[in-house]
């Protein structure tokens, strides 16, 4: 389909973020693996398409990533990545989005922000790459560090915790001393506990209902937990999984059971699910 004409470029910045509720990141995928839409959008028109739908449909920020993070995931080469992902960045963020981009590169990470990405989304968590610290001190955006052992190859085999809340805030005050350490703003920092990242459902849940010990870390708090396993395993019909697609209702009710909890922002495949969400909370946070 033919690009969409944007007629003048309506470019936002963060202060455009709506203030006083959770915020919906809708997530675009532009991978050929993700685990619930891969392949759907590997074209830049695709992906331009999708990223406008998630606009209009009131995301509040786009999470732009072209290389799947889910276990066993195999590595994209950052050349690859931005390939994918820059035109997309560029002609979204003209068209009026608020976009973070969902990478563990420095070099895709740098080349997204000169797009005009206006946040740096990074799953690698203690395994994150030499610069990146260096990089988000030097271009002053805010920066999701979120928690994760070993890489997508490996962190199924770290997800041991005698105590998931207690070691998960350890580990990611550990991580964030040393971006700051690093010239990195504490304000710059956005805190993510990494659901399903080297984590089993019994360590999500625990995570999700726990979510005021990672607040008392002192940054905004995104969480992730759309279409993910621990949800399709909660909800699945003797030993038979709800399958990706048809979790988007469960994905809704964490996003509320979040919102009540004050969080900065959900990461979602179904932004208007979420947003309704939200709304409800809101009105039943006022009577
Ligand atoms: N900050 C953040 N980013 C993420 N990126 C990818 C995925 C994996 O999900 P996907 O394959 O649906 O993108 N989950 C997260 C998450 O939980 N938090």
């Amino acid at each position: 389909s033919p690009l969409p004409v944007i007629r003048k470029s309506s470019k936002k910045t963060l202060a455009d973020l709506p203030t006083g509720r959770t915020l919906v990141m809708g997530i675009l995928n532009v991978t050929e693996d993700s685990f619930s839409d891969g392949g759907k959008y590997l074209s830049t028109d695709a992906a331009i398409d999708q990223g406008l739908k998630l606009l209009y449909s009131g995301a509040d920020i786009i999470d732009v990533g072209g290389e799947s993070t889910r276990p066993g995931a195999r590595d994209v080469d950052p050349a690859l990545e931005s390939e994918r992902i820059l035109p997309v960045i560029e002609t979204l963020a003209k068209a009026g989005a608020v976009i973070s981009v969902d990478t563990m590169h420095v070099s895709t990470a740098r080349a997204a922000i000169e797009a005009g990405a206006h946040i740096i989304n990074d799953v690698s968590g203690l395994t994150y790459e030499e610069g990146m610290p260096e990089l988000i001190a030097e271009t002053g955006v805010p920066y999701v560090l979120m928690h994760r052992r070993g890489t997508a190859q490996n962190m199924v085999s770290e997800a041991n915790y005698a105590d998931v809340v207690a070691e998960v805030v350890q580990e990611l005050r550990q991580l964030r001393d040393e971006f700051v350490a690093k010239g990195v703003a504490p304000e710059q920092i956005i805190i993510d506990p990494g659901l399903g990242f080297a984590k089993d459902a019994q360590h999500n849940w625990a995570l999700l209902a726990n979510l005021s010990a990672i607040e008392e870390l002192g940054h905004r708090v995104l969480i992730g937990t759309s279409r993910k396993r621990f949800l399709g395993e909660l909800l699945a019909e003797g030993s038979k999984s709800r399958e990706p697609l048809a979790r988007d209702a469960a994905t809704a009710a964490t996003t509320a059971l979040g919102a009540r909890d004050k969080v900065w922002a959900v990461r979602v495949h179904d932004v208007v699910g979420s947003r309704d969400a939200i709304e409800v909370v809101q009105a039943y946070g006022s009577h």
